[in-house]
């Protein structure tokens, strides 16, 4: 569960932003729509506390984040949030298993191949594990960023524009692989976007 109070936020005195209450309970989604420049990728790393807001709070699962210090918020988010960013972000040196697997490293758990080959057979890139994330079609890539977010089976999953590249066919796949894995692990699913053809596939809307 993900719920936020009174967010506010400045990046200076000229842009300062104050935010809706946002809620979303465990197995829901929301989309948060806006137009460009409204703030939505700000919100979204305000939840994950990638940015720390002027005032408020983000609470997860009765965790108040903004009251944790930097060392503690980065171990919580690791472990509890899973995100899929606009642009995916791999390492280019390591395989799309070993970046799979990274995400275990990162939040001090074992290693898990066989979660690891079983998201990547749900996902559609079962055979293509040994290669390198560049080699992957850009559909194929935000695959794999959704199977990393959801290898810690985190509480949260938070996706910035996760369709704004694709084409229909990958942007109802993309779409569908979010609230099945969402659904299967039991979190709370936030989507941020412009993407005006998501507005009728989820329910519940915030609109920033
Ligand atoms: N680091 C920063 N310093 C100053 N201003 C910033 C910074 N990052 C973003 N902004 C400004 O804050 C506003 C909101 O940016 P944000 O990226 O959150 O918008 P967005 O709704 O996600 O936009 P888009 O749909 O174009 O990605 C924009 O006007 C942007 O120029």
């Amino acid at each position: 569960m993900l719920a936020t109070n009174q967010l506010t936020f400045e990046y200076g005195p000229t842009k300062q932003f104050t935010f809706p209450d946002v809620r979303c309970a465990d197995r829901e989604a929301l989309l948060i729509l806006g137009r460009s420049g409204k703030g939505k990728t700000t919100l979204l790393h305000l939840l994950a506390l990638l940015l720390r807001p002027k005032s408020g709070s983000v609470v997860i699962n009765q965790t108040d984040l903004t009251q944790l210090g930097p060392a503690e918020t980065a171990a919580f988010r690791a472990k509890h949030v899973g995100i899929v960013y606009q642009k995916p972000h791999f390492v280019s040196s390591l395989s799309v298993l070993d970046n799979l697997l990274l995400a275990n490293y990162l939040a001090g758990k074992l290693q898990d191949k066989n979660r690891a080959r079983e998201l990547a057979m749900q996902l559609g890139f079962g055979d293509q594990l040994t290669k390198k994330t560049h080699q992957l079609s850009q559909g194929e890539q935000q695959r794999v960023s959704i199977a990393r977010a959801v290898m810690n089976q985190p509480d949260v999953i938070l996706a910035d524009e996760p369709t704004s590249n694709l084409d229909d066919e990958n942007t109802e796949r993309v779409v569908r692989l979010l609230r099945e894995q969402s659904e299967q692990i039991g979190a709370s699913l936030i989507v941020v976007t412009h993407d005006q053809r998501l507005k009728d596939v989820f329910q519940n809307q915030v609109l920033l």
